[in-house]
């Protein structure tokens, strides 16, 4: 498990280690981390062009430290000062350990013509320390214009703690940031590490322990790594049989949208689900058992179609393709209404933004997997672009709003449940972005809900091995939903 901790709650921690230790002894832990990813990025550091963009606070002073480290061992080490100030002991060491410091113009029309911009394209390797958990907002200038010079340059990058601006609490960017190719975090990750846009500027984040975690409460945001999601998944064991590996029930699809219950039915069945009970509309269910013939497929009595919804079921999918007619909303009622656990999603989640209280007074849990236009309606004044801007406080309102579990589908995929960490996953990936693969993780997480895993549990878990799959479907050309079937066990499989 990566655990991230917000700004505030990283700067209590380090105040209160900082007053047990000697002054300086953190940025000397950050900086040795910092060097020795440096020293692996470069292979070879003897002789190595370093370039470190320093601005005035102690990120700065964390890249002036450790290019004194790599001073050290013989690499030519040059630092670009962009800020106002400079941390004056980081600066003083670079200098006696043989590196040079160069002052960035401080406007920004003439940083393209300056020395400093000259060093910037002649790196081996660039620094980023312009700035860390003490931004605020966009980057200004200089800052933005050596940032883009930096994105210019052909040297990898590795990032001092987060790349400079982005949002560390958020993942926000507003204007140019600078987009690293290694990011080295210091005592705990910072939730916009994890969370696009933020996570598509970190790269490969890297963790540098540096005493913080006895300080730290319980963490803002959990990112699910493999091994997290192979103790969650459900194992079939000896005595398992299909009531006990988890009986799904399935209101998904209608004439118009055949395709979302074949795609909803199959991420279910790929995922090894026990059996799922399929309702639907006649012709949707000559297509469901065309594909998936294990399906326990049952014909909606058009005179009573709340009568003839499947019993006996574990949890509910409910939704994808299902459409908004008066019958669909009956049916999302009727589903609520049982004790079991309801995944909501799609058509369903329209209605839930129109009906809130369905979703609020209820007292089994309900699991919301919106993408983000369906989620800007659940909130009130919001628009799409509000929660693509800022897709964790989004979902994490959407949760308490609701008082259930919610899944924001996209770019980063993340979740949120009151009381309990956001959770956001790392695999996913634009591939997914493509009609049907939402219906495709609907039934997944379904498979999931079945067997018994809580709702937080089985969005994560389930928005994990979706992504893992399209990765895996991936051989150079696009992939479509369909594909994620064959991938699915493949996925399970890889995960353990
Ligand atoms: N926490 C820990 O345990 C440890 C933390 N450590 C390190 O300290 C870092 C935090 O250092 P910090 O507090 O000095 O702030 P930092 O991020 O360097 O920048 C602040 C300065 O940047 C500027 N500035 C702000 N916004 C800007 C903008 N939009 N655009 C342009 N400039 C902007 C502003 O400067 P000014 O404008 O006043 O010149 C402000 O004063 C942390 O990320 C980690 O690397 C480690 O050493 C070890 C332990
Ligand atoms: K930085």
């Amino acid at each position: 498990m990566r655990n991230a901790h917000a700004v505030a709650t990283v700067r209590k921690a380090e105040s209160a280690l900082m007053a047990r230790l000697p002054e300086g002894a953190l940025m000397q832990r950050a900086a040795a981390g910092l060097a020795a990813a440096c020293s692996r990025v470069l292979r070879r550091t003897y002789g190595a062009r370093v370039v470190l963009l320093v601005g005035s606070g102690d990120n700065g002073g964390d890249a002036l430290y450790a290019g004194t480290l790599l001073a050290r061992r013989g690499a030519s080490v040059r630092a670009v000062l962009v800020g106002s100030r400079v941390h004056e002991g980081g600066a003083a060491a670079l200098r006696s350990a043989g590196g040079r410091t160069v002052a960035a113009p401080r406007e920004a029309e003439s940083v393209g013509d300056s020395e400093a911009a000259a060093e910037i394209a002649a790196a081996d390797l660039l620094v980023d320390g312009l700035v860390g958990i003490g931004g605020s907002g966009g980057l200004r200038e200089p800052h933005s214009a050596v940032a883009a010079l930096a994105g210019a340059a052909e040297a990898p990058t590795v990032a001092v703690d987060l790349p400079s601006g982005i949002d560390a609490d958020t993942g926000t960017v507003d204007g140019p940031a600078v987009r690293a190719d290694v990011t080295v975090t210091f005592g705990t990750h910072k939730p916009g590490l994890f969370v696009d846009p933020g996570a598509g500027h970190a790269g490969v984040v890297e963790f540098v322990d540096i005493g913080l975690g006895p300080e730290l409460p319980g963490p803002s945001l959990e990112c699910l790594q493999a091994e997290d999601v192979a103790r969650l998944l459900p194992h079939p064991t000896a005595e398992s049989d299909k009531y006990r590996r988890g009986v799904l029930g399935m209101a998904v699809g209608s004439d118009r949208y055949r395709g979302a219950a074949v795609l909803a039915v199959g991420g279910a069945m790929r995922t090894g689900v026990g059996m799922v009970r399929y309702a639907g509309a006649e012709g949707v269910v000559t297509e469901v058992l065309n594909r998936w013939p294990e399906t326990v497929a049952s014909t909606l009595d058009p005179m009573d179609p709340l009568g003839s919804l499947p019993g006996r079921v574990a949890a509910w999918v409910v939704g994808p393709g299902r459409g908004l007619h008066p019958m669909a909303q009956a049916e999302l009622e009727a589903v609520l209404a049982t004790p079991q656990p309801v995944l909501a999603d799609a058509d369903a989640v329209t209605v839930v933004s129109k009906k809130p209280e369905l979703v609020r007074e209820r007292s089994a849990h309900t699991l919301l997997t919106p993408h983000a236009g369906e989620l800007a309606r659940l909130l009130p004044d919001t628009e799409r672009a509000d929660v693509e801007g800022d897709r964790l406080s989004s979902v994490a309102r959407a949760a308490d709003e609701y008082g259930c579990t919610v899944l924001l589908k996209g770019s980063t995929t993340v979740v949120a449940e009151p009381g309990h960490p956001a959770v956001a996953n790392p695999t996913g990936s634009p591939l997914l972005a493509t009609a049907g693969t939402g219906d495709v993780l609907a039934g997944v997480i379904g498979a999931f809900l079945a067997a018994g895993l809580a709702p937080r549990e089985a969005a994560a878990a389930g928005a994990y091995v979706h992504g893992l799959a399209a990765r895996i479907a991936h051989d150079g050309a696009a992939i479509s939903a369909s594909d994620l079937f064959d991938a699915l066990p493949l996925a399970l499989a890889e995960i353990g």
